[in-house]
């Protein structure tokens, strides 16, 4: 799964790209300040939809753009923003997506972040509370007044790559792997950039929770995280962590048809369909735990459902971790992972729910993988227990 940017002098390792956007609206996300948005306003940044352009469209300033854009400076200084991730977690890197700004595109960027809020993540955000907002008046107002040299630097300045090259997306790690609950986004002198992700894990205080304390431990706001997959064509994996249900299919994970399909479908004689291959994603888990109940969405799948999926588990170290995402995964050569749930028909657009009887598993687990067969969507995972120790 590692990428790297292509035709650059020092190359960006974007291996965060399957973590999840901490910032985005989605998962409560907000733009507390910018110092201008005169074309377009910088909550747009935030946005889980990819961007779009409309060529006929325009506002009483100026053409309609999908993103962020500031007037062309005539004073000193440069444009900025303040944003306040959704989830506070350790920022690994960030992309700046320029899409559709051609000749009105920020010329650099830079990225810095601050912790404002030293509280753990229960109490800043509520299960299930999207509006529940971390920070007093008090806060917001010192963290609008804070100076520049006051925040810590992610991302020194950054040329973003012009338009014309047709590279829109444009990915930075980031330098300082700490908590962090605010980002400021500078933009040199000034322009628009279309969406902004901030990638990274959620990192819960798991010293609170007892071992009778039921959680999901796939859900992004405990630390869930997508660690490798077979395809992401048409969604990531990591959308299945997210919070309530999907919005659509593009708020979930969804596999391309499988080309190795038989030409000419068959069943077996409980239903299940005869095909070859299957597609697959692996999940670190919030904390080790037992699972004891499952769900499995697929809501939005209508016409594209999986015809069976199956989840095996097990405990993986980093080294593992790494081994069982970048070798070409084989069952057989892989004894590690053991059964959790057993080959199971889905429905289309429909939630499926496990409990005890049927989990084939009682085991401390760290990782789970989703085997879907042949292709298809799934919007949403949840897999609840209790934390546990690891057995050394
Ligand atoms: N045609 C433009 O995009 N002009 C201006 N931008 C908008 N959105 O109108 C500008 O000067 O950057």
């Amino acid at each position: 799964m590692a990428a790297h940017l292509k035709g650059e002098k020092t190359q960006v390792l974007t291996d965060f790209l399957h973590l999840n956007d901490l910032a985005c609206e989605a998962v409560g996300g907000k733009v507390l300040f910018a110092t201008d948005d005169f074309f377009a306003p910088a909550e747009n940044l935030l946005k889980k939809k990819s961007p779009v352009f409309k060529p006929d469209e325009f506002t009483d300033y100026g053409k309609w753009m999908d993103g962020w854009e500031t007037r062309r400076k005539r004073i000193p200084g440069h444009d900025w923003c303040i944003i306040q991730l959704g989830v506070p977690g350790i920022v690994h890197g960030c992309e700046v997506n320029t899409s559709f700004f051609a000749g009105n595109c920020a010329p650099r960027i830079s990225i810095q972040a601050a912790c404002l809020m030293q509280v753990d993540l229960p109490e800043f955000w509520p299960r299930g509370d999207r509006t529940g907002t971390a920070a007093s008046d008090e806060e917001l107002k010192a963290v609008k007044k804070m100076k520049s040299d006051e925040w810590t630097l992610l991302v020194p300045m950054k040329e973003l790559k012009p338009r014309y090259l047709d590279t829109s997306h444009n990915y930075f790690s980031a330098s300082c792997k700490r908590k962090w609950t605010h980002i400021r986004l500078n933009i040199y002198p000034d322009g628009g950039i279309a969406r902004f992700k901030v990638y990274g894990v959620v990192q819960k205080d798991w010293s609170a929770s007892g071992p009778n304390d039921l959680d999901d431990f796939m859900a992004m706001e405990n630390g869930g995280i997508c660690v490798g997959f077979s395809s992401a064509q048409l969604g990531h994996p990591r959308n299945i962590l997210g919070l309530g249900r999907a919005t659509s299919m593009e708020d979930g994970w969804e596999t391309a048809r499988r080309p190795d399909r038989p030409p000419v479908l068959k069943v077996d004689d409980k239903g299940i369909l005869l095909v070859p291959g299957s597609e697959w994603a692996v999940f670190r888990l919030a904390h080790p735990c037992v699972i004891t109940h499952i769900e499995i969405d697929t809501y939005h799948f209508k016409g594209n459902f999986p015809d069976t999926c199956k989840l095996e588990a097990c405990v993986l170290n980093t080294q593992e971790e790494k081994d069982c995402i970048t070798q070409k995964w084989n069952l057989k050569q892989d004894p590690k992972w053991n059964p959790l749930l057993s080959v199971t028909k889905l429905k289309p657009n429909k939630r499926h729910f496990f409990d005890g009887t049927t989990l084939q598993m009682e085991d401390v687990i760290t990782h789970v993988r989703l085997i879907i067969v042949p292709d298809g969507g799934v919007s949403r995972m949840r897999l609840w227990g209790f934390p546990r120790a690891l057995n050394k």
